[in-house]
């Protein structure tokens, strides 16, 4: 069975607490974006990982895939092994929840290769186990997203549907632990589900990515890339989760305007 784990935006990002666990409390509002990896499951006669495309740091026997296949087969220890191989084609420490996406799509795949039946709300289990950003990825579909990450209440953006986007990944690895670690946990100006019903071009002044203020000391070049978006007519534009991807959305055209930008950064352009 052959996947396309996509990748992820996030619109608003308010950090509300840290937990004595060190994780943080957060609201924000996840959407599916078609920037995809591709990933296979096969029946195999042991089980094994392949790995082509973008290289992935670590050690491959901790990929998520195949973290999502051994948290089954703990459970269900008669299935069969399996070949995973995974096209890695999203950038990595981009905010862009690529290795969270690999990790629900294999379970979803898993599912259906394995025949094992699982719902929804069972693989939505599994996924939290490996990541705050994974549940997100088992509906795929526009949520807010409480809690941990991984509270999901689906928020429809009719107002985004075939907007124009433009991501850029500025060839910077951010550690998502690391920045957290550098934000203080404050009350949002704005409740976050009303600002995003107001107009896109009203968000630039409502919806806030807590991870910006914080990030922006180190990175100045994140704010600057902000700034070209706007400049290129973008009606919002925001880093993505804990970056250091940045991007675009144009609601009234169907592709992105072209931007000069240095030859080692990633860009994808298409419609949401
Ligand atoms: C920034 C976001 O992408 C926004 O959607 C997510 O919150 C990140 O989710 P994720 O990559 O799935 O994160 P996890 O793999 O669960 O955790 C990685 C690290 O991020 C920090 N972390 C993550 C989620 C959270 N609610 N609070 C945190 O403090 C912790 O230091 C943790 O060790
Ligand atoms: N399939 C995978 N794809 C990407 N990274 C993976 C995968 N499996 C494990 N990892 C590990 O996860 C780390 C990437 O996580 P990190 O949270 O920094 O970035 P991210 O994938 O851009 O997502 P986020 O949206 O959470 O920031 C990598 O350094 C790698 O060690």
């Amino acid at each position: 069975m052959l996947v396309f784990p996509n990748a992820k935006l996030n619109l608003g990002l308010h950090i509300t607490e840290r937990r004595p666990n060190g994780f943080h409390t957060l609201e924000t509002v996840m959407l599916p974006l078609p920037w995809c990896d591709a990933l296979e499951v096969l029946p195999a006669a042991e089980t094994t990982l392949t790995l082509t495309g973008r290289p992935i740091p670590g050690d491959p026997a901790t990929n998520l895939c195949r973290r999502a296949y051994e948290l089954l087969q703990a459970d269900f220890p008669a299935v069969p092994p399996v070949h995973l191989h995974l096209h890695k084609v999203v950038p990595i420490g981009a905010g862009l929840g690529g290795g969270s996406a690999d990790a629900a799509f294999a379970l979803r795949a898993l599912n259906t290769v394995l025949q094992l039946q699982l719902t929804d709300e069972q693989l939505e289990a599994y996924a939290r186990r490996l990541g705050s950003d994974c549940a997100f990825f088992i509906r795929n579909e526009p949520a807010l997203a409480l809690g941990r990450g991984d509270e999901l209440q689906p928020l429809p953006l009719p107002q985004l549907r075939g907007a124009a986007c433009k991501v850029i990944y500025p060839n910077l690895h951010i550690s998502t632990a690391e920045a957290y670690a550098g934000v203080t946990p404050k009350a949002p100006a704005h409740e976050l589900r009303a600002a995003l019903a107001g107009p896109v071009e009203s968000w630039r002044e409502t919806v806030v990515n807590d991870f910006e203020g914080s990030l922006a000391p180190k990175y100045p070049l994140l704010g600057e890339l902000k700034a070209q978006l706007y400049a290129a007519g973008a009606a919002y534009a925001s880093l993505s989760g804990s970056g250091s991807a940045v991007f675009g959305l144009w609601p009234e055209l169907t592709q992105p305007p072209t931007m000069a930008l240095p030859a080692e950064y990633l860009v994808w352009d298409g419609q949401l």
